[in-house]
């Protein structure tokens, strides 16, 4: 009877010792931010915009990148008006031009931006996108190209030309804005799709290789989320599809998605899905019942 209730009361105490190491590792350091360099694509509208406050905020120093300079001013002009959290010193957040589709030029283009902001570089979220609306036979190749290049050829120049930063000051934390498309593929998505499944493929082959260096790699993959990013869909000859759907409209807030960006480099997650959970079940049944999976997607399409 003795050893009975000494057995359990050490399983206790060992079951209570491992709850408060799990609540340790799972309790955000915030501090852990301050001062950092965060590069961030995409920074004008929507998810990097969203980011670009949460990382301020926090005391880091932004580099807010995309083509669009007036777009970028403004969100750093609505930075400069935020409190930081913490109490600590905020950090005046730089704006450079960027085209991520500019394929040839984005590495010089990269470093050109980290030596302006003072040579060194801790985080990139990498995030600048565009999504497709369309049909596989009537779209056009350069269509293709173009989801590809801002998607995925986009965000590898961008992490090429930060590595070497990283490698050498032996640190450093990549981020990749996926989608929910990047894990199961939906039907009128093709080049989108296909661009978030090579973006997941790149950084989990990617992440095993940095590992040596300090240099941590996260996937968020959100599901959907209030943007522009309907508006500013391809279609199949190129032109812009400029509405506002209504899954879209329904998604998630922004800063729902820059939270969990947050985490994932505090936590260093290696990936995290921001969505619905019968989102999550469709990936699960994609690989645990393909056939069923094909069935519903099937019945999704519009012919
Ligand atoms: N909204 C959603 O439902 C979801 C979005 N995502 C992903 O989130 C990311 C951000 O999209 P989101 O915020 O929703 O959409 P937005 O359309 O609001 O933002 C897209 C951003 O990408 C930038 N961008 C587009 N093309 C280029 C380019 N060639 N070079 C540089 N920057 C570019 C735009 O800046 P500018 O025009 O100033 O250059 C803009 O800042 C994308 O990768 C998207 O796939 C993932 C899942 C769901
Ligand atoms: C047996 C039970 C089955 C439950 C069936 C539910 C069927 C729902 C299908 C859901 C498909 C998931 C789509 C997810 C899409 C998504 O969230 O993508 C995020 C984006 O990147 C959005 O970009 P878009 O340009 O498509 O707006």
């Amino acid at each position: 009877m003795f050893e009975i209730a000494t057995a359990l009361l050490i399983g206790f105490i060992i079951l209570l010792l491992l709850l408060f190491l799990h609540a340790r590792k799972q309790n955000p350091d915030y501090f852990f931010l301050v001062g950092k360099v965060v590069l961030i694509t995409g920074a004008s509208s929507g998810i990097g915009r969203a980011c670009s406050f949460k990382f301020y905020r926090h005391g880091c120093k932004v580099v807010l990148c995309s083509r669009n300079k007036a777009e970028l001013i403004k969100v750093k002009e609505s930075l400069e008006l935020q409190t930081t959290a913490l109490g600590v010193k905020a950090i005046t957040p730089e704006v450079h031009i960027l085209d991520v589709s500019d394929i040839s030029h984005v590495e010089k283009n990269v470093q050109n931006i980290i030596e302006a902001s003072g040579g060194k570089i801790d985080i990139v979220i990498n995030n600048a996108g565009v999504s497709y609306r369309g049909h596989v036979t009537s779209t056009q190749l350069e269509v293709f190209q173009k989801v590809m290049d801002v998607n995925f050829l986009g965000q590898v120049a961008v992490t090429k030309a930060v590595l070497p930063y990283m490698v050498k000051s032996n640190g450093g934390h990549i981020i990749g804005i996926g989608s929910v498309q990047g894990k199961i593929a939906v039907p009128h998505r093709a080049p989108y799709t296909a661009s978030k499944h090579a973006c997941q493929a790149f950084y989990d082959s990617l992440r095993s290789e940095v590992a040596h260096n300090n240099i941590h790699v996260s996937v968020v993959n959100p599901g959907y989320v209030k943007t522009n990013l309907s508006h500013s869909a391809l279609t199949d000859d190129g032109s812009s599809y400029g509405k506002l759907d209504e899954t879209t409209a329904k998604g998630l807030h922004p800063d729902v998605i820059a939270k969990f960006v947050v985490h994932s480099v505090i936590l260093k997650k290696k990936e995290i899905m921001v969505a619905p959970f019968h989102h999550k079940l469709v990936v699960w049944i994609r690989l645990i019942c393909p056939n069923l999976y094909f069935w519903l997607m099937k019945k999704r399409t519009n012919v």
